[in-house]
């Protein structure tokens, strides 16, 4: 294409994040066309709903359709960017596009984590570009780190807050004392949380994110069932009570390992000591460690979520993608050679936080410390308080394989000195 002429692109959604990408395009049009060496034009703006009112929005009314395929196929679009979310209606505008050699930014890790290879393979197919910074930790650049800078060395794990919804809540349920609903609702009063708010707090939106990470950290296509996952709706007022008397907090965790040619991925809520540098990452803050062979750890940190700093990230990629364009370039492609085996969860080494409600009775700790021995996972710590039938215990063990830590909580839930399991939390990072 002519360098003069501008880069146009077909926007698909307005709403949290897709109305920033529309004011910072406004607001920054003169560095962005000095950056690119060509303007930034919006060609059309696909939206649910025309005729909705939009405030200040600076953008010309005409613009807005509800057809969002009837734009992406139009010959004078270049890019497009895709803020809607959800899965069908976005692999098929997507794939469109990039089979037809317009590049695409998107932030929908939903879409990324079930199915990014055929993503991928279209970008590939139609020698497009594929950017999706802002699906992962909204404003930090992470990916472009993991897909470009990093490769020359090897990425051992990534662990990290890349939520800002559940780390709103679990923040705000640790300092303030405030209830899950309360803080839920605020988190999507700010724009954090998705259209589904379950996805925040039931894990799937982290353990998207997850996929996407370990796909890009260690070379190899990891999707969304690929991930354990377990979210934060049962981590009660009373874990985080026990939590801070330990010296802990706790945080939803994304954690992603390499081991020997193997990779695991989970995600779950996990207690961490407050001297933990992730424990000091609050309201909708992300944070992401990545750990390589050469580089040693690196820490990522900023806003994980929120109109205008994923609007940052799009952005980012819009420029880029828009360079290349002019330029006849394309980014670097789909990295999957390692195609590494994903282990399930129970081979994964985790440690238990187990809180247990038991008859106080002589010989109750022995035939407690017994199961844990049939099943090989050693105790690192005990702690017991109250009498009579108010005994309660609180267990911290070892590292062990997760599936002989969930074989001796099935155990001891059967026991008749065991009265309740009040809470079974994974341990990370020295806490207990
Ligand atoms: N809000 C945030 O902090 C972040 C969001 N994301 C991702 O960005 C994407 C957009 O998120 P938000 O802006 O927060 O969601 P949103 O729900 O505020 O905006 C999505 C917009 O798409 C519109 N839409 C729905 N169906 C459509 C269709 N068929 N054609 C055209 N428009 C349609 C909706 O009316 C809505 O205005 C999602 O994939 C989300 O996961 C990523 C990082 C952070
Ligand atoms: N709902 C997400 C938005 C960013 O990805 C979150 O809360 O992190
Ligand atoms: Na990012």
């Amino acid at each position: 294409m002519s360098p003069t002429r501008p880069v146009r692109l077909a926007l698909l959604g307005c709403g949290t994040v897709g109305t920033e990408v529309v004011r910072l395009l406004h607001e920054q049009a003169d560095d962005l066309t000095a950056r690119i060496g060509a303007p930034l034009e919006i060609a059309g703006i696909a939206v649910r709903r025309l005729g909705r009112d939009r405030g200040d929005l600076p953008v010309d009314p005409s613009l807005f359709t509800t057809d969002a395929l009837g734009l992406i196929k139009r010959d004078d679009v270049d890019l497009v960017v895709e803020v809607v979310g959800g899965i069908e209606s976005a692999r098929t505008w997507l794939v469109e596009g990039l089979r037809a050699g317009k590049s695409v930014v998107t932030a929908n890790k939903a879409l990324l984590a079930e199915d990014g290879g055929t993503l991928h393979d279209a970008a590939a197919e139609g020698n497009a570009d594929l950017y999706y910074e802002a699906s992962v930790a909204g404003a930090i650049p992470l990916l472009r780190p993991l897909r470009e800078s990093l490769h020359g060395d090897r990425v051992t794990a990534v662990t990290g807050i890349v939520n800002g919804t559940t780390n709103f809540i679990l923040s705000s349920m640790a300092t303030t004392g405030a209830g899950f609903n309360e803080a839920l609702e605020e988190a999507t009063e700010l724009g954090y949380a998705e259209a589904d708010p379950t996805a925040d707090v039931e894990g799937f939106d982290a353990a998207a994110k997850a996929a996407i990470l370990a796909s890009l950290a260690f070379h190899t296509r990891v999707t969304a069932a690929d991930v354990f996952r377990e979210g934060m709706t049962g981590v009660t007022a009373g874990d985080m009570a026990s939590a801070k008397e330990m010296g802990c907090t706790i945080k939803l965790l994304c954690i992603a390992q390499r081991r020997d040619d193997t990779v695991s991925v989970r995600v779950h809520p996990a207690m961490i000591p407050l001297s933990h540098p992730l424990a000091g990452v609050g309201d909708a803050f992300n944070a992401v460690f990545v750990e390589t062979e050469a580089a040693g750890p690196l820490m990522f940190y900023g806003r994980g979520a929120g109109g205008r700093p994923t609007a940052s990230a799009v952005l980012g990629d819009i420029v880029a993608a828009a360079r290349n364009k002019l330029s006849g370039t394309r980014a670097p492609s789909e990295s999957n050679y390692a195609k590494l085996r994903v282990r399930p969860i129970g081979e994964s080494l985790t440690r238990y936080h187990i809180s247990l409600d038991v008859a106080e009775r002589p010989g109750v700790l022995a035939t407690v410390a017994g199961v844990f021995a049939q099943h090989e996972v050693s105790i690192a710590t005990v702690r017991q308080s109250g009498r009579a039938d108010d005994a309660k215990l609180v267990i911290v063990t070892h590292s062990a394989p997760d599936a002989a830590l969930a074989a001796t909580v099935e155990e001891l839930a059967s026991l008749d000195i065991v009265r309740s399991i009040a809470s079974v939390l994974r341990v990370e990072g020295g806490a207990g």
